[in-house]
């Protein structure tokens, strides 16, 4: 089998050693072998970006538009065959992977558009004769290092406004889904990215990674991933004063009043908890109810999640694919024990399923009877397991929803005006959901949380300048 090499000062490089790639829907079913970078490698990867920089920062706004223009124009060109890799390595549905491709294709088209729209001010001085400019500059060399679950899309909203503003890029993919960060960087690569603007650096976190996070010539680290990862590189990052940006974890909730429609509410419940198999920062995890309606809502999220199918992330028809691997699958099921020892009920779920394939399959499980202080309700689990939590009212809803050390996303299900519109005010999160899942996002708006969900400025839109870029202000006398 041939091995997929890492992209450095625009040459394919092998190199080291190699990684398996393995699709966590059929185990026996081994995607590609993946070259893994060492630590010299990765300070190769940093030198050509720094070289290919002082040009690339100068590059006109056509040769930028059109190669990200280009690249979306691929990617959205070959969403299904993209789709189909996304989903073969990652384990989302077949319909979910082709969707986070179309993503990806759009983010591209996207920050295409914005380096046409690069501006600026100019402003009077408070003194007379003098006037000032305020323009943005690209920061240098970004170290861009993602996590497993979104292959491609989380990629591209980094990838693309580093490029968009002029950065070079030394990109570290997680370990398990090489397949889509390869492509993408092949794809970038014949759009015309020149050599050392771009490069991929496959290989492991406490080697690749930890080389992009203390080299002094990595200007910008902008990661995604767990609370534990993210910590350590902040805490890197700052000793040498690099710019950070860390999108970490979630615990996202859910909040039902007996105002609401039903339906809605366990559409919002269902979607939002376990499509993608709950592996998203921003799934529901939990689900606060008040009493009112807290029976019927019960009733109605375990007749859904009987109703799906969960199988092989390629197969017509199903709705929840596998869990990544093993190790997240331990993790799943040991928060499942976990909970039952606190005395949660466990009443749908959260059984490992045989298919005709060897893979990691697992029905979506559902606690009630959660309390805020349970560990159920109060740690990123990462899987399909979320919990209800009985309320009294809007008062204590909004209160349990807020309980948390994380801050992402928020939702609340209501056909009040009135808490609707609390709601929206008064959640600490930095998104907030009305009547919709908590999952499931724009790409042209930003993306971000609060408290220990993200550090640093936002992602994507407009808005993703504010970490690509570093402001001058210039004062002219006349
Ligand atoms: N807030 C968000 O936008 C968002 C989006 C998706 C996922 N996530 C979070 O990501 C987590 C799941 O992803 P994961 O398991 O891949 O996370 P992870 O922290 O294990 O790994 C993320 C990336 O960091 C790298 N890494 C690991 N150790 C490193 C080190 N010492 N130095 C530098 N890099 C290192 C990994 O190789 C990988 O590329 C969940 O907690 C989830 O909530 C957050
Ligand atoms: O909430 S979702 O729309 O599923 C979503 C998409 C992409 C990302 C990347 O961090 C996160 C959430």
């Amino acid at each position: 089998m041939n091995v997929f090499p890492n992209l450095i000062g625009g040459q394919w490089l092998e190199g080291g050693s190699v990684n398996p790639n393995i699709n966590p829907s059929n185990l026996d079913d081994v995607i590609g072998q993946y070259a893994q970078a060492d630590a010299a490698q990765a300070h190769s990867a940093i030198a050509a970006a720094r070289a290919a920089f002082p040009a690339w920062a100068l590059s006109g706004i056509q040769q930028r538009f059109d190669i990200l223009d280009k690249a979306g124009s691929e990617i959205l060109a070959r969403k299904e065959e993209l789709g189909a890799l996304l989903s073969r390595e990652e384990g989302k549905t077949l319909p979910e992977g082709i969707g986070e491709v179309a993503r990806a294709g759009q983010i591209f088209k996207f920050f295409a558009g914005e380096v046409l729209r690069l501006s600026g001010d100019k402003l009077p001085s408070v003194r007379p004769g003098i006037d000032v400019e305020v323009t943005r500059e690209p920061v240098g060399v970004i170290g861009l290092i993602t996590p497993w679950n979104f292959p491609i899309a989380i990629p591209a909203w980094k990838i693309a406004p580093a490029l968009a503003y002029g950065n070079c890029v030394v990109f570290k993919p997680a370990e398990l889904v090489p397949g889509s960060a390869w492509a993408l960087a092949d794809i970038l690569h014949r759009a015309g990215v020149p050599a050392g603007v771009f490069n991929l650096v496959m290989g492991r976190g406490s080697v690749v990674g930890d080389v992009m996070v203390r080299h002094r010539d990595v200007s910008a680290i902008s990661f995604t991933g767990s609370v534990g990862t993210g910590r350590a590189i902040a805490a890197l990052a700052a000793e040498r004063l690099a710019k950070v940006q860390l999108e970490m974890g979630g615990k996202n909730p859910l909040v039902v009043l007996d105002d609401a429609d039903l339906s809605v509410a366990v559409n919002c419940a269902v979607q939002g908890a376990y499509f993608s198999t709950g592996q998203r920062c921003t799934a529901s995890s939990r689900f606060i109810v008040t009493s009112g309606i807290h029976d019927r809502f019960v009733q109605g999220v375990k007749e859904r999640l009987a109703a799906l199918k969960v199988d092989d992330a390629l197969l017509e028809g199903t709705d929840i694919g596998p869990v990544v691997d093993a190790s997240q699958l331990d993790q799943d099921l040991r928060y499942i024990e976990i909970g039952k020892s606190e005395d949660a009920e466990l009443v749908f779920g959260g059984e490992l399923l045989q298919r005709r394939t060897r893979g990691h399959f697992l029905s979506p499980a559902l606690f009630t009877g959660a309390t805020a202080g349970m560990r159920i309700s109060r740690e990123e689990i990462f899987g399909p397991v979320a919990s209800v939590q009985r309320v009294a009212d809007y008062e204590e809803a909004l209160a349990v929803a807020n309980d948390t050390e994380f801050g992402l996303s928020s939702g609340v299900v209501t056909t009040s005006l009135k808490h609707a519109s609390h709601f929206k005010r008064h959640a600490q999160a930095g998104m907030v959901m009305v009547n919709a899942p908590t999952a499931g996002v724009d790409y042209h708006v930003p993306f971000g949380g609060r408290k220990g969900s993200s550090l640093g400025p936002r992602e994507q839109g407009r808005y993703a300048a504010e970490f690509y870029t570093t402001v001058k202000t210039t004062y002219i006398a006349a």
